[in-house]
């Protein structure tokens, strides 16, 4: 596929140019379409574009850049804005990835939609905010929706689409078809809830991990390791419910009824929501730093998506 051939020549608006909008943006280029970048910081879209670029020739010296286009003629697709409307021009899809902060969602959506066509998709990636709060400004709200990734989404591929109340069942599906397109994993969610399906289940992983390590049951890196070595082997290739099906001889039903007592009184030793706050949060935070100090964070993060691209490329 050449530079010019971007699938039908589309465009996508990426609104934010932070973590998460630089890697919608590296997603949607490893597919070819035009991706045009906006941020509401003077000269941030521009200065992103440098960052993706140093990203993309890494990832190319590496073998791990997505899709059959190259550096340059990913680079060709991606332009920089300071004017959102200018962002906007010829635009099909609009990914918005500004802070987690419902006002700032809500403000830009009001502006958005005042610039671009009655079918123009308007996707966010907001963590966990109900849609209904995030378009609750804007007026056509059957083209809604959240297509919320999960860090780093060039290597992590889930996407969790969440729709409005109003969203309608063809722009669920043109979203999980382009999502599908360029390499993402869609999820449909039936309709909105707090956190989503993603982060519900991750908070109370991290919920009961804390809990553990606050009550001294134990280290921060022996429950990374029970993730780590243990339960994320299984789930990097299948989830809970086949977890389940596949160890009991006879399936599932067999599972439960081997296993559900057990299930259940455990489930309902668990306590209230832990705080996450004060001094019990400072000494977590320093027995996580004296494991992983802060200065090696970069260095982890580097590791983690090697790792990350080896496990898609072994899951392929
Ligand atoms: N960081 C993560 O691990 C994940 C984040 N998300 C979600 O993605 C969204 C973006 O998160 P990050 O990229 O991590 O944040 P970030 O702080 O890295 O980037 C946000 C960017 O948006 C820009 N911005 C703020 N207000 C704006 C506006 N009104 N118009 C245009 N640009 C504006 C900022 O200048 C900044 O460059 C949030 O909703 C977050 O919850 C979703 C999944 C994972
Ligand atoms: O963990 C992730 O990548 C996603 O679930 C997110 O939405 C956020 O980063 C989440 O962890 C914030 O709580």
């Amino acid at each position: 596929m050449s530079a010019s051939a971007s699938p039908g020549g589309k465009t996508v608006s990426v609104i934010g140019s932070g973590l998460i909008g630089c890697s919608w943006a590296m997603v949607f280029l490893s597919a070819g379409y035009k991706v045009k970048l906006y941020d509401s910081q003077p000269g941030q879209a521009a200065r992103a574009i440098r960052d993706m670029r140093r990203k993309l020739e890494e990832l190319q010296q590496n073998q791990m850049l997505r899709g059959d286009l190259n550096v340059e003629e990913q680079l060709a697709l991606l332009s920089s804005y300071d004017d959102l409307s200018e962002a906007l021009k010829g635009t099909f899809f609009v990914q918005e990835c500004v802070f987690e902060e419902l006002e700032a969602k809500q403000s830009v959506f009001h502006v958005v939609e005042n610039c671009v066509g009655e079918d123009v998709i308007l996707s966010s990636s907001t963590s966990c905010l109900l849609p209904s709060n995030v378009f609750s400004r804007v007026q056509n709200k059957k083209r809604c929706i959240v297509s919320h990734p999960v860090n780093p989404p060039y290597y992590v591929r889930l996407v969790e689409l969440v729709p409005h109340p109003e969203t309608l069942p063809a722009v669920m599906e043109q979203t999980y078809a382009l999502m599908t397109e360029v390499g993402q994993t869609p999820v449909r969610l039936t309709k909105e809830i707090d956190g989503f399906a993603l982060n519900r289940v991750q908070y109370a992983i991290i919920a009961e991990s804390w809990r553990l390590v606050k009550d001294g049951i134990i280290s921060v890196e022996d429950i990374d390791l029970v993730m780590s070595e243990g339960l994320g082997m299984r789930y990097a290739f299948i989830g809970p419910m086949e977890t389940m099906h596949l160890n009991a001889p006879d399936g599932l039903e067999d599972y439960l009824s081997r296993y559900k007592d057990g299930m259940q009184r455990v489930l309902s030793s668990f306590g209230p929501v832990p705080e996450f706050s004060g001094n019990e949060a400072k000494v977590i935070n320093q027995e996580m730093c004296n494991f992983i100090s802060k200065d090696q964070l970069s260095s982890r993060r580097a590791r983690r998506d090697q790792l990350l691209m080896g496990l898609a490329k072994l899951k392929k």
